[in-house]
């Protein structure tokens, strides 16, 4: 299922964490939607690789989430690119995405390319502290981003990025109402089965990292909760 308007679930895997064969081999065979592979820090080209040609063993949808220009590599279904929403650093938004295009702009199959438009509302978590986000956002701020990322931008995904905590409901039903053609993504905090469902009520689709390394058994429960 490499289209990701079919989506309702998603693993993020950390190339900068360990993650055993019999774990990843749970995680890809669980049923969800895909695995994306992505993480805020420590993301080289080498663990990337090594996450990727493991992840390549199952077929399951596989994604990368850019976040590094040197992690670049051939291979993946599609390549996601974060914009950051909420932070005035041009670097986040559209700097490095500059540079990046410079280098392989001439390579790109640009279908296999989608745009995130972020924003961050966890002002205790690495990717937030990264790109300088205004994470001081209020409902009206929110569904401000979410309008933007539809109507202005155009933009296929708004990620809602709770990243380690668990989110407010209620400014994901906000943003969902914004929402027609952008597609909405919620991660943060997610680790049970109930979670899950709560979110997926309002969320197009929900991502869950963390809690693959903390309590496997019980984040696996959580492609159930939203994929009937
Ligand atoms: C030849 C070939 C293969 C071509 C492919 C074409 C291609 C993909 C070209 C690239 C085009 C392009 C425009 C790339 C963008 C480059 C780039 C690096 C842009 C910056 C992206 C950005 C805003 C990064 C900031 C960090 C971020 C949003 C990371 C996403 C993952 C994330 C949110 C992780 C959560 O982290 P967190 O939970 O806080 O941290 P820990 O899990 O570590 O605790
Ligand atoms: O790690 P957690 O808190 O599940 O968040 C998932 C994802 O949104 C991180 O980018
Ligand atoms: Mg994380």
């Amino acid at each position: 299922m490499y289209d990701v308007r079919e989506w309702r679930h998603a693993f993020k895997l950390d190339p900068n964490k360990d993650i055993s064969d019999e774990n990843l081999e749970k995680i890809c065979e669980s049923g969800t939607s895909a695995i994306i592979i992505g993480g805020s820090d420590g993301v080289t080209l080498e663990n990337v690789l090594n996450l990727m040609s493991r992840v390549r063993r199952y077929t399951v949808p596989c994604v990368l989430e850019v976040s590094t220009i040197e992690s670049i590599t051939p291979g993946f279904d599609l390549y996601f690119i974060p914009t950051i929403l909420n932070t005035t650093d041009a670097k986040w938004i559209k700097g490095i995405h500059h540079e990046a295009v410079k280098e392989y702009g001439v390579l790109m199959n640009w279908d296999e390319l989608i745009v995130e438009g972020y924003c961050i509302l966890n002002d205790d978590c690495k990717v937030a502290n990264l790109t300088g986000a205004n994470t001081d956002l209020d409902e009206e701020d929110v569904v401000a981003y979410a309008m933007m990322a539809e109507h202005l931008f155009k933009m296929p995904i708004f990620y809602l990025e709770y990243s380690g905590k668990y989110g407010d409901i209620e400014l994901v039903k906000a943003a969902k109402a914004q929402l027609n053609q952008t597609k909405l993504f919620y991660g943060g905090g997610i680790s049970t089965a109930a979670q899950a469902k709560e979110m997926g009520q309002f969320a197009d689709v929900i991502v869950i990292g963390n809690a693959l390394y903390e309590n496997l058994e019980e984040a696996l429960k959580t492609v159930k909760a939203v994929k009937i």
